[in-house]
């Protein structure tokens, strides 16, 4: 059995990973921890989220459960979870990264610290939503500069970031479809009298509110007509079960900076 750690064990996707590792029948939930003071420590995560029992309880922080794990899934916040590659790279500890918000600086450094672990990182786990990134660059291969490329998200009221780690993953692969830089491109905000359009820009816009566990659409909007292709989280349980393929995948795989297209086997599409 792969013995899976995981990071942020009471939070909204730390609860259902938790669940999806107890069920699967390659991996062993060994370990959970959380942040210094939180509320979670000492219980135990399956009776938090309901299902039953983990097994474990929740301990305080990366250190006092690394040695228990095959991988780390992390789920947390950017500032964390830069922290905990480092540990897991000093200890050659594989890891699934989905918590966004990682500047392209973390990423960065990420790829440096992966030639000593094994990593997954991907801003969204879920199949459908990996299968939309590839629509997204084809489509907008194919239909070129006559369609203005626009991406909507929608999510709850409690996430931190914004655009998603999604929306931009989906910007850079729509402007990879069109060779285009989406530092050069992307445009995050409109207010005021800012002109027209122009041919290039890839906007992406953000919407909070309620419960709504993840909404995204990429429009192709053209002469006459547009492309609309949407995907809609119904729960999060997707994502968890990404997580928890992807833990399953990379314990047995050398370092290097991995992504849900090498788990999913959709690299050459
Ligand atoms: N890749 C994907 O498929 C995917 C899907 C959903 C959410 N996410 C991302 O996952 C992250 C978490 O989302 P969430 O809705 O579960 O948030 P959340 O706030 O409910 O959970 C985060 C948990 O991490 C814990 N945490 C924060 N700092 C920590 C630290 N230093 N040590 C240990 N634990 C720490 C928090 O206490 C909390 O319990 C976000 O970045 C979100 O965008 C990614
Ligand atoms: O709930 C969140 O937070 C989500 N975050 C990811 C993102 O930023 O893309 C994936 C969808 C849910």
């Amino acid at each position: 059995m792969i013995n899976v750690i995981i990071a942020g064990a009471a939070g909204r996707m730390g609860q259902r990973i938790g669940y999806m590792v107890s069920q699967h029948p390659e991996l062993h939930y060994a370990a959970a921890f959380e942040a210094t003071g939180s509320s979670a420590i000492g219980r135990d995560p399956g009776e938090m989220g309901g299902w039953g029992s983990a097994g474990v309880t929740i301990e305080e922080g990366l250190e006092a459960v690394i040695d228990k794990g095959d991988v780390i899934i992390d789920f947390t916040f950017h500032k964390a979870t830069m922290g905990f590659a480092k540990i897991a790279a000093a200890h050659k500890t594989a890891m699934v990264i989905g918590t966004t918000g990682l500047s392209a600086e973390n990423l960065e450094e990420l790829k440096q610290l992966s030639t000593d672990f094994p990593c997954v990182q991907a801003p969204n786990m879920a199949v459908g939503v990996n299968v939309l990134f590839k629509l997204a660059a084809k489509t907008a291969s194919i239909l070129g500069d006559d369609y203005n490329i626009e991406i909507v998200e929608l999510h709850h009221n409690k996430k931190k970031d914004a655009p998603s780690g999604t929306a931009l993953k989906l910007a850079e692969m729509a402007a990879s479809g069109v060779k285009r830089n989406l530092a050069e491109v992307g445009v995050y905000e409109r207010n005021g009298i800012i002109g027209e359009r122009s041919v290039e820009e890839i906007g992406v816009q953000t919407v909070r509110g309620g419960d709504i566990v993840g909404e995204h659409t990429i429009y192709f909007c053209g002469p006459g007509e547009r492309i609309e292709i949407t995907h809609r989280a119904h729960s999060r349980d997707n994502f968890a079960q990404g997580a928890a393929k992807a833990a399953a995948w990379i314990a047995d795989k050398k370092p290097g900076l991995y992504t849900m297209f090498d788990v999913l086997g959709l690299q050459d599409l």
